[in-house]
């Protein structure tokens, strides 16, 4: 399993590149890759496990994040309520927004990133809803609308497989700022 100390951090030439493409069907090292990210997650978001393996606990978790420069990331959105089901929760793989919609949406509280030690205050503006179709670990497409806190996530995981960091949309003149009509969400 992943522990933090697997996790790269900033200043790694890795999380500037454009990670890879993945060929299906997946080797075997893919498939791993997959379910350990799915893991991390899963342990990260149990407060017990993720206290006794000293995980910082994460909705997503992008390839590059491990080393490893290929275009697939876990996305672990949990539910509302206790006990429901994820809002999403998937391995994205080669994902692409195919749409997006003009208006924008940010996290009150900004972001921050597993890969970035420090804090970075700000806004980081994102496509409110998106349009996004990717293949999972069997080979099957899928094409998902998501809205508010999930599109953040899957465009936070997406930007990871560009080399973009979270902190790289901070308006750096008025990080409190953000573009007009943009939809602010905790
Ligand atoms: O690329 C992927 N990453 O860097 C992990 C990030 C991804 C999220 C950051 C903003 C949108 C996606 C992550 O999850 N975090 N960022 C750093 C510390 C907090 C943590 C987090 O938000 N945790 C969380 C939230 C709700 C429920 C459970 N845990
Ligand atoms: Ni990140």
């Amino acid at each position: 399993m992943f522990l933090m100390k697997d996790i790269t951090r900033d200043g790694n030439p890795v999380l500037r590149k454009r990670a890879a493409k993945v060929e299906f069907p997946l080797s075997a090292e893919d498939r791993e890759l997959a379910r350990q990210l799915m893991e991390y997650l899963e342990i990260s978001q149990d407060e017990e496990l993720c206290k006794k393996y000293g995980l910082r606990a994460g909705v997503g978790l992008a390839a590059p994040q491990v080393g490893v420069s290929k275009q697939m990331a876990s996305v672990l959105v949990p539910a509302e309520e206790e006990g429901g089901k994820p809002v999403f929760k998937d391995v994205i793989i080669n994902p692409v927004i195919v749409s997006e919609s003009v208006q924008y949406g940010a996290l009150t509280e900004g972001e921050g990133c597993l890969s970035v030690d420090e804090d970075v205050p700000g806004y980081v503006p994102r496509h409110d809803r998106i349009t996004l179709k990717y293949t999972d670990v069997d080979g099957n497409d899928h094409t998902v609308r998501l809205k508010h806190y999930p599109a953040i996530v899957c465009q936070h995981e997406i930007d990871h497989l560009k080399g973009i960091l979270f902190y790289d949309h901070i308006n750096k003149d008025a990080p409190f700022e953000a573009p007009e009509g943009t939809v602010m969400f905790s």
